[in-house]
This record gives structure tokens, C-alpha cells and sequence, in this order.
């Protein structure tokens, strides 16, 4: 647009004053000159707007400004923030990595510590024959008589199998796992043995039964972690009985020949009732069976005649039920072998272990010629029974139904503070709790014969077993108990391992054990297969806080109510047992969750007992050394 030149002539500006439209329209080159009106306006909205415009320039300019200053100081704050962020982010960095390397020094720690172990306790768990030789067998053994699951099992998919599993919580770890199977009227037993589980009252397999009994059946390898009072016999019992059936119906057992089977267990009692369990089904299938001669099983245990079990043995054996100490002694007297042998179970392999009986073990494991299958139970895994499980065991089958060392579900667990001097009253008083049968144990032999004394005094229905006792006595104690003709029953530890009294309602811990495995085991005698029992423990500023803190643990584990002296102990590792270092939660040593290796009771008795076992040996030659009150020699 072409802007009007001012005009110069006077009359033109006249003229142009009068007519500024003409002067317009005038196509004098000015085609785009606007009237002095409009220009006015046109200034006059131009200066407004200029104004305006500076006011919105001021105006944006200070937004700007403002911004500026916002953004600065945001700047500063994001870069404040950022920076505390960043800082933040460096000090969890630091803080993770300083939490990893306490947890990588503690595990460092414990890994030297167990090596230790392993070192100052002895060589593995291996026979010295297959040691010397490297012998180590990599083929499994054969199924029993070609069993096999009937085809409904064999067929189920995997992804079935582990539903199944799922559902009952029953963990496994291995190879070609066979399906667990829910009853046993599948299991292709013969008839005599259902009708002896039905004679029982066992009308469906537990969880370990259900996964462990077709596992044994298939020749298979096994370690069984269970609860107490799972039915752990019937798991390596059965397979057993079909092996030796199979073993008399293939060629009837002459004289010396056998046994096929051998169960070891680490009490006399506990090897007893085993026994009694095996002698029971036999009979079962002989009842059911006329064409199947009755099975020979025969009990060797220290306490009864040697000359006497070494004599059945002689006549010719499917089985031998026996403690580490009694079978020693007629293996190396020559009076029985394992030549033939070809199943071997070890049931409650871990306290064999504490108990001292390692090198009977390792000797027994000597007898065998040829490959066998191992069925070994535990309630805890110590890395002694992991590393042995390693080295003998064949493609073993790992069947978990409950964290090695945790308390049965099934037991309700009490803890009462109770001084030292109060006890004798309160027991008194506890024993009002339930009916009876009643169990009690005193941590030694001379605390189970006050206790005894004391409750026979206040005309109490009682009975007394402890290792100072002779084998009758001790046989006569737990019988009278069992048929009910006596209401309670107090013992050590030895009548903690495996007994198995039915319908027990109330476990009572006069004293708390040292090691929680033993507490674990006692307050297993209640709440068997299923049933619900009563656990009450006594305990006081007498105990070690280690075994108080294992006890607030496993309490804690089982959904227990913990007291608040209990709730109240600062664990001794400042929380560190709860973590999992190194895939261990807890001691990795015996499985007690409220310590750790670094502070573990049991590590450290077992270190005494072996360096007193070493001395002794070096003094008189002998290294034995007596465990816990009465484990000494065999039981
Ligand atoms: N499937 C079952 N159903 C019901 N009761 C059973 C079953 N299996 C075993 N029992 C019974 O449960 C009790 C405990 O069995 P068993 O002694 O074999 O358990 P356990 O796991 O060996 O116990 P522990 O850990 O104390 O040695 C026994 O009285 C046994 O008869």
C-alpha cells in the first residue's frame, strides 16, 4: 500500500482538506490513502494497540521474566531435585550394594563355616569300599516285579501330575517322577495289604504315601522330608514287603540266605514299632494270601539277645529291622550278611548322624556287593544327609511335604513361662488341660525320675523311659502306655524319635530341648495323620536364648501365638535369619530359623563332642562319644 505524500501546495492542500474522499479517489497514485478520519482512528487504534502491544510486550516480558525466574528457579529446584533425586538414587545404589556385600560376606562366612564342618566332622557319609574303589553307580534299579502305575497314571499328562501335587502341597524334585496316585486300591497292592490298611483305619494315603509309595515301588531312590506322624513306614515299608514277596516268589529263601530289606533306625523303639508295622502287613498278606509263604522279618536291636536274632537270622530272612549298633555287631561277627540285600532305608537319617552313628553307617554301607535302592527319611536336611544323598543315592526322587525342621501344622503349640522351682506344681496343673494318653519329657534321665516320683506320689497313672533303664523295663513302660493302661508316659528324647502312640492329646515339655529339631520331633507325637494335638512347653531364663529365638521362629512359621517374652527377644543376627543368603533363611547348619550357622547351639556341641571324640581317641583308642542323655552304645 502506497503511503500519501504530504502535500506542498496550499491550494492543493485546500482542496484536499475539503474532499480528502476525491482526494482519495483521485488516481493520483494515492489509490491506497486513507481519510484523515480514519487515519486518526487508525492512529488512534494503532496507538492504543501499540500501547496495548507494549503492555502485552511489559506484560511478556515480565511473564517472561517471571518464567525466567520460575524456570531458574524451578531449574534450580529441578536441578535441586534432580540432584537430591540422583543423590537419592546413589545412596540406595550405595545402600543395595553395602546391603550385598553384608549379605555376600555372611555367606562367604557361612560357607567356610560349614566347610569347617565338613572338614573337622568327617569324610562323607559314604561306604569306606565305595570311597577306596570310586564306586559310584549311575543306573537306577529295576521297578519291584515289573510294577508299573496302572494306565490311568501312566497316562496322565505332566501338567495333571503337577496339579495333583499343587493340591496337596506335596513338593518333588527329579527325574521321570512317576504320578502320584490318591488311592491305594490303585496302587496294584495285593489284597492282603489293603485289608490290612483298612484293618488300620487307613482308608486314604497321606501326601508322602501318595507320591512316595509309587516312587518305591518303581525301584526309585528316595529322600522323604515329612511332618512328624506324615506315615513316613508305610512309604518305605510297603515297597519293601513287595520287593521281598517278589524276592520268595522268584526263589524261596533258603536257610543263611537274606535278608533283601534292611531298615535302620536310630532308636530301639522307634526300630520296634517299625518292625511291629512290617510284621503286621506280612501277616496281612499271608491271612489274604495262601499261595505267598509269610515273609520273615527279624528285630535286631541292642538290649535283646544277639545269639537269639543271630539264630533267625541263620534260618533264613526277607527282612531285618535294626539299630546302627546291634547290626554292626552281627556284621562284623559274621553272623548276618547283605549280600542279597538290595533295599536299604534309613528312617530319621539326621539323628543317626547326631547321634554318633556315622561310622556304623558307613561300615554297614561296606556289606553291600552290589547297587541297591536307598530310601532315605529326614526331618531335617543337614548338608551331611545332602552330601550323602549325593554320593549314594542313585537319580534320587526328593519328595517334600513340609519344610525340613517345621512344626506339624496339626499340633496347637503353648509356651508358658514357668520358673525352675514352680514346674513340679505346674505340671500338675497342665495335665488338667486334656485327657489322658499324656506324654512328658525331661531333657535328662534324672529330671524323668523326679518327675516320675513326683506324679506316682499324687497317685498319677504313670510310666517312665530313659536310657538308664534296662530294655524290659522300657519295653514294659511303652506297652503299658500304648494299651492304655497307664495314662502318661514321661521319657527323654529317646521316646521322641518316630514313636508312634495314636491317639496321644497332649505333648508336655517339662524342659525346652537344646536343639528345636528335638522340639520339632517331641511335639510330633501329637497330632498324628491328621488329628489335632496339644503341645505345651516349660520354659525360663534357664534356656539359652538361641533355642528361644529357633522356638519364636518356628511358632511364628506355624501361625502359633507367640508370648511376649518371646515376641520380645532381638534376634541374635539383627534380623539376618529372616533373609534368605545364599538360599539359606535361618542356620544352615540344623535348620533352627531364629539364628544363624555363626550362632548355631548344635554346631557348636558337635564341635566338642568331636574334638572330645578325637581326644578320646587319642587317649584310649575309642573314639565314641555319648550324645544327648543315653544315646551312647546302640539303642
Ligand atoms: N494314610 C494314613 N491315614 C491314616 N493314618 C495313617 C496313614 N498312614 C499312617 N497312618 C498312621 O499314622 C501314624 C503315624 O505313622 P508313622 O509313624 O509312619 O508316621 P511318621 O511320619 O513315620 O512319624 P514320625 O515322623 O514321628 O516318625 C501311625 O499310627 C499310622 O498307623
Amino acid at each position: 500500500m502506497r503511503v500519501p505524500v504530504p502535500l506542498t501546495n496550499p491550494a492543493e492542500a485546500l482542496q484536499h482538506l475539503a474532499d480528502p474522499l476525491k482526494w482519495m479517489m483521485e488516481d493520483d497514485g494515492y489509490e491506497d490513502y486513507v481519510p484523515i478520519k480514519k487515519r486518526k482512528a487508525a492512529m488512534k487504534e494503532k496507538l492504543v494497540s501499540d500501547r496495548q502491544k507494549e503492555r502485552r510486550e511489559e506484560a511478556e516480558r515480565v511473564m517472561r521474566e517471571r518464567l525466567a525466574e520460575e524456570k531458574k528457579k524451578r531449574g534450580i529446584a529441578n536441578s535441586l531435585l534432580a540432584v537430591s533425586a540422583k543423590l537419592k538414587a546413589e545412596e540406595e545404589a550405595n545402600k543395595d550394594s553395602r546391603e550385598q556385600a553384608i549379605k555376600e560376606s555372611i555367606k562367604n562366612e557361612e560357607d567356610q563355616l560349614l566347610e569347617q564342618v565338613q572338614l573337622q566332622m568327617s569324610t562323607p557319609l559314604m561306604s569306606v569300599r565305595e570311597r577306596a574303589k570310586g564306586i559310584m553307580y549311575t543306573e537306577r534299579m529295576p521297578a519291584i516285579g515289573e510294577w508299573r502305575p496302572i494306565k490311568k497314571y501312566r497316562d496322565l499328562p505332566e501338567e495333571e501330575r503337577a496339579s495333583i501335587r499343587e493340591k496337596y502341597f506335596i513338593e518333588v524334585n527329579g527325574k521321570d517322577i512317576p504320578a502320584p496316585i490318591k488311592r491305594f486300591e490303585e496302587m496294584r497292592l495285593p489284597r492282603g495289604i489293603l485289608e490290612g490298611l483298612k484293618a488300620k483305619g487307613i482308608m486314604r494315603p497321606t501326601q508322602i504315601q501318595m507320591q512316595g509309595i509309587p516312587c518305591g515301588l518303581m525301584g526309585r531312590d528316595i529322600i522323604g522330608i515329612a511332618f512328624t506322624g506324615s506315615g513316613k513306614t508305610l512309604v518305605f515299608g510297603l515297597p519293601m514287603i513287595m520287593s521281598a514277596l517278589e524276592q520268595e516268589l522268584r526263589a524261596k529263601v533258603q536257610p543263611t540266605e537274606g535278608p533283601f530289606g534292611l531298615i535302620i533306625a536310630p532308636s530301639r523303639e522307634l526300630a520296634h514299632q517299625t518292625y511291629e508295622v512290617i510284621e503286621f502287613y506280612t501277616d496281612h498278606l499271608a491271612e489274604y494270601h495262601r499261595e505267598f509263604p509269610k515273609l520273615r522279618s527279624v528285630l535286631t536291636i541292642g538290649g535283646l539277645s544277639t545269639g537269639t536274632q543271630a539264630m533267625a537270622i541263620k534260618k533264613g530272612c526277607h527282612m531285618v529291622v535294626a539299630t546302627p549298633g546291634r547290626l554292626n555287631d552281627l556284621l562284623n561277627k559274621k553272623k548276618m550278611s547283605l549280600a542279597q540285600c538290595q533295599v536299604l532305608v534309613l528312617d530319621e537319617a539326621d539323628r543317626m548322624i547326631d547321634l554318633g552313628f556315622e561310622e556304623e553307617i558307613r561300615n554297614t554301607l561296606d556289606h553291600y556287593r552290589g547297587q541297591r535302592q536307598t530310601l532315605l527319611f529326614s526331618a531335617t536336611m543337614p548338608k551331611k544327609i545332602q552330601d550323602f544323598a549325593k554320593t549314594a543315592l542313585v537319580d534320587a526322587v526328593v519328595i517334600n511335604v513340609g519344610r525340613a525342621g517345621a512344626a506339624n501344622l496339626d499340633v496347637i503349640q503353648e509356651v508358658e513361662y514357668v520358673k525352675q522351682e514352680a514346674k513340679l506344681v505346674y505340671l500338675l496343673k497342665c495335665l488338667q488341660k486334656t485327657p489322658p494318653p499324656v506324654l512328658i519329657f525331661c531333657e535328662n534321665k534324672s529330671d524323668v525320675d523326679d518327675v516320675h516320683e513326683y506324679l506316682l506320689l499324687k497317685a498319677v497313672e504313670v510310666v517312665a523311659i530313659h536310657g538308664g533303664l534296662d530294655q524290659e523295663e522300657r519295653h514294659e513302660a511303652i506297652r503299658s502306655f500304648k494299651e492304655g493302661s497307664k495314662d502318661v508316659l514321661i521319657g527323654t528324647d529317646v521316646a521322641s524319635k518316630g514313636l508312634d502312640f495314636p491317639a496321644i492329646q497332649h505333648v508336655i515339655n517339662f524342659d525346652m530341648p537344646k536343639e528345636i529339631e528335638n522340639y520339632v520331633h517331641r511335639i510330633g507325637r501329637t497330632g498324628r495323620c491328621g488329628r489335632t494335638g496339644v503341645a505345651t512347653t516349660f520354659v525360663n531364663k534357664n534356656q539359652d536364648e538361641t533355642i528361644l529365638l529357633d522356638l519364636k521362629a518356628l511358632l511364628l512359621e506355624a501361625g502359633q501365638h507367640v508370648p511376649p517374652f518371646l515376641m520380645q527377644l532381638d534376634s541374635a543376627a539383627g534380623g539376618r535369619e529372616e533373609e534368605e543368603i545364599g538360599g539359606v533363611k535361618g542356620c544352615a547348619y540344623c535348620g533352627g530359623l531364629g539364628h544363624r550357622i555363626s550362632d548355631c547351639p548344635k554346631l557348636e556341641t558337635t564341635r566338642q563332642k568331636t574334638t572330645s571324640a578325637t581326644k578320646d581317641y587319642l587317649t584310649t583308642g575309642a573314639a565314641r562319644y555319648t550324645g544327648a542323655e543315653g544315646y551312647a552304645g546302640d539303642w
